[in-house]
């Protein structure tokens, strides 16, 4: 036991710690290429595949890759427990998307259930994982997970996000084409929340830096805060981000592995539990650690357009906030009925 810590309410060797890993909604658009890319982490030593149908298939496709990572499929509710059984991490991909001319609080209605059911399975089963929560709305669906944890008497607030990296892909992506720089030499923080004008890009904070007259970076903001519906509209009907949200939702798990297995200074956006501003969730650069977020890093310096934006935000989260503790406590009255 001498190299042997307790990493996250389990114990894992220190150095060639291994984790489980579970994604919930594996079958979907987001689910497989987000499992192929896990399949390919070193961190990874086992994958749970878990869906409502059809994982057996994508399980036993990605068992043939000559990745060291052992990988298991897991079908329909009564395998949900099973699936969760010693995950360190889970990734929660599961619910409907968009279709063009909807907003993503148009898919509160299915998806809020969607996440609160996979919560408390969460809960019961490996509550001291690390959940990161794709489903959309976000802004929503990670206060109604918190509070399913707080009710099932499991809440780690540190340890709960909501996965806003592909906001901060596509603001590197657009930057780098912009000054026709490579993309891993760009970083910028977005903060606030995951829809609409709640994503800020802070373009003022860019490095490289950006010189831009204040027409062209609202136009670049508006374009980051307008890229899921982009892709949405190209899709035409057939949904919204897989494949980029794939890449940044195993860029995000990755971080989080890094740093859950020891590694110093990861730092990554997320919207989590956050004691930034005044409301209680907000997406900013996080450093994480063993136990999960240990600081939150300044929103630093904002230009005029920054500011405006931040300000209008802020009504707009915390209505989609309300509305997910909302819903969980609706949700516990009918149930005790
Ligand atoms: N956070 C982000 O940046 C971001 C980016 C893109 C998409 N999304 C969201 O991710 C979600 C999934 O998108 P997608 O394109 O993969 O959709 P999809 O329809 O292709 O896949 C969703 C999967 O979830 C499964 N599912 C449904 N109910 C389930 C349940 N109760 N338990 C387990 N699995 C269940 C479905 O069977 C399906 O396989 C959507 O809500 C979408 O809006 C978020
Ligand atoms: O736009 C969507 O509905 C999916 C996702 O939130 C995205 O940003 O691509």
């Amino acid at each position: 036991m001498d190299r042997i810590k307790r990493i996250a309410g389990h114990f894992l060797p220190l150095g060639s710690a291994k984790a489980k890993v579970a994604v919930l909604g594996a079958a979907g658009g987001i689910g497989q290429p987000l499992s192929l890319l896990l399949k390919n982490s070193s961190l990874i030593g086992e994958l749970s595949l878990y869906d409502v149908a059809n994982t057996a298939g994508v399980a036993c496709d990605l068992s043939h890759i000559s990745t060291a990572c052992k990988v298991k499929g897991y079908s329909g509710a009564g395998q949900l427990h099973d699936a969760l059984r010693g995950c360190q991490m889970v990734v929660i991909p599961a619910g409907v998307p968009r279709k063009p001319g909807m907003t993503r609080d148009d898919l509160f209605n299915i998806n809020a259930g969607i996440v609160a059911v996979l919560c408390e399975a969460i809960a019961a089963v490996c509550p001291d994982a690390w959940v990161l929560i794709i489903s959309n709305p976000v802004n929503s669906t990670v206060p109604i997970a918190a509070e399913i944890f707080k009710r099932a008497g499991t809440y780690h607030p540190t340890r709960l996000f909501g996965v806003t990296t592909l906001d901060v892909v596509r603001a590197e992506a657009f930057i780098a084409e912009l000054l026709g720089a490579d993309p891993k030499d760009v970083s910028v923080p977005v903060v606030g929340g995951h829809a609409g004008a709640t994503i800020l890009p802070l373009l003022s904070q860019a490095k490289p830096q950006l010189q831009l007259e204040p027409p062209r970076a609202q136009a670049l903001m508006a374009r980051i805060q307008d890229a899921g519906t982009e892709v949405v509209n190209a899709k035409a009907g057939a949904g919204s981000a897989t494949l980029s949200m794939a890449w940044a939702a195993a860029r995000f798990a990755e971080a989080c592995l890094r740093a859950m297995a020891g590694e110093g200074g990861v730092v990554e956006c997320a919207y989590v539990a956050s004691s930034l501003t005044s409301l209680p969730f907000f997406a900013s650069p996080v450093r994480l650690g063993r136990s999960g977020v240990e600081e939150f890093l300044p929103l630093g310096p904002m230009n005029e357009l920054e500011q405006r934006n931040y300000d209008t935000m802020l009504p707009e989260l915390a209505g989609s906030i309300q509305k997910g503790v909302n819903f969980v406590q609706k949700r516990q009255q009918q149930q005790a009925r």
